[in-house]
């Protein structure tokens, strides 16, 4: 990348607020939309129900012409489908309304089809809601494509309140990653001269503490701790803009998580693989911060060990010793030669994963 130019793209406009989705249409007006653009809703099966249907409603009510699309997958074959789709019906603006799977798909057709993207989550489980990249599945190695930074952000506090708690628990795994992403960051940054921004690293580092800080509010349930969650995954996606990469958000604890998607897919969620990798990225750091890391995710119910996490630990130690190879230019505590078994089985019995 030419970093003398460094091209950084925010949202323009994030909206988090109680029963606002049926609002949309209002919002969207505000931003200068007339219904004279086509609008996509890409969604999941679940996700429709339970927010994407309101959307779709609401802007037929108001004139739009709108299509819908109910993914089961974010994979790569997935995605170039609903571009294709997207642009036979000439669509212009492009809600994710769901998950990361959903936003991240949406995100990927708007850039395809050089549109607007609106980011509606339905759940505080992952830091895409205002990231300009996809991760998208299906291939060996899962990458992070770089798309378009969401145009607007509407997250409704009741929906995303609403949503099994499993999915607030994983927005908190994956901000703990940063606390290993940095570190993997400045490792580059020293080890092979990678750029490094230490803005956008300290303010990844920022949604972790913070969420850190406020983990008990958090596990209560209560709606402000949803909305402290909300703000630091948006936080955490805004560094990746800054970044110009996922680098701040994403180190060895994401490739150990996408190293459990090739080898058991939908086993359990992003942001509980993530944290899970955390703990033993920091110990190999020797961060003694991995104890009281995994005490955080014991007390607020994230799965601490391969039993809990419903993945054998085999798995887990084969995961550990495939990890570097997912992206091999990203520069990790793993190294170029990656874990051997033996030490991978050593880090899962010293960290208690086993
Ligand atoms: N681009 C980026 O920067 C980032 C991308 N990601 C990606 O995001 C994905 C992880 O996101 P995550 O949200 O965990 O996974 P999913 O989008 O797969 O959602 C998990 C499940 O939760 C369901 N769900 C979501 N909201 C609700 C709700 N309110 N009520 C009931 N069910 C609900 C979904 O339903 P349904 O089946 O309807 O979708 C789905 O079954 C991964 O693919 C990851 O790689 C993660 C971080 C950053
Ligand atoms: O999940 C992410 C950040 O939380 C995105 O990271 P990747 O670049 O590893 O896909
Ligand atoms: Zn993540």
């Amino acid at each position: 990348m030419d970093r003398s130019i460094h091209e950084i793209t925010l949202p323009l406009k994030v909206i988090i607020g109680s029963g606002i989705l049926d609002k949309i249409p209002d919002y969207l007006s505000k931003m200068k939309f007339t219904n004279q653009y086509r609008a996509g809703i890409i969604t999941g099966p679940t996700t429709y129900n339970v927010a994407g249907r309101i959307v779709e409603e609401s802007l037929k009510n108001n004139g739009y012409n709108v299509e819908v699309w109910k993914a089961r997958d974010a994979r790569m074959e997935t995605a170039n489908q609903i571009v294709e789709e997207t642009k036979t019906h000439s669509i212009k603006i492009f809600l994710g309304v769901g998950g990361g799977k959903s936003i991240d798909l949406a995100k990927y057709a708007a850039y395809k089809n050089n549109g607007y993207m609106i980011s509606v989550p339905t759940a505080a489980s992952h830091d895409g809601i205002a990231s300009p990249f996809a991760s998208l599945k299906g291939t060996d190695k899962p990458t992070s494509t770089p798309t378009t930074t969401p145009y607007a952000i509407i997250a409704d506090i009741d929906v995303i309140s609403k949503a099994p708690p499993q999915l607030i628990r994983a927005g908190v795994g994956d901000l703990l990653g940063k606390l290993t992403a940095v570190k993997d960051w400045q490792l580059a940054h020293r080890l092979k001269g990678e750029y490094y921004g230490e803005y956008a690293a300290q303010l990844a580092l920022l949604s972790a503490k913070h969420v850190i800080r406020y983990h008990e509010l958090i596990a209560s349930g209560n709606p402000d701790g949803i909305r402290i969650v909300v703000e630091a995954l948006i936080s955490s996606g805004v560094a990746m803009c800054i970044a110009g990469s996922s680098r701040p958000a994403s180190g060895s604890e994401h490739l150990f998580s996408h190293a459990l998607d090739l080898l058991a897919p939908g086993k359990a969620l992003h942001g509980e693989q993530v944290a899970l990798g955390t703990i033993m990225m920091l110990y190999l750091y020797g961060d003694p911060k991995w104890k009281k890391i995994k005490r955080i995710m014991k007390k607020i119910g994230l799965p601490t060990t391969a039993e809990e996490i419903g993945i054998p630990i085999e798995t887990i130690v084969k995961a550990l010793t495939i990890a570097h190879k997912i992206r091999p230019n990203r520069y990790t505590i793993l190294g170029e030669k990656g874990l051997t078994e033996e030490a991978a089985w050593r880090l899962v019995r010293e960290t208690g994963i086993i």
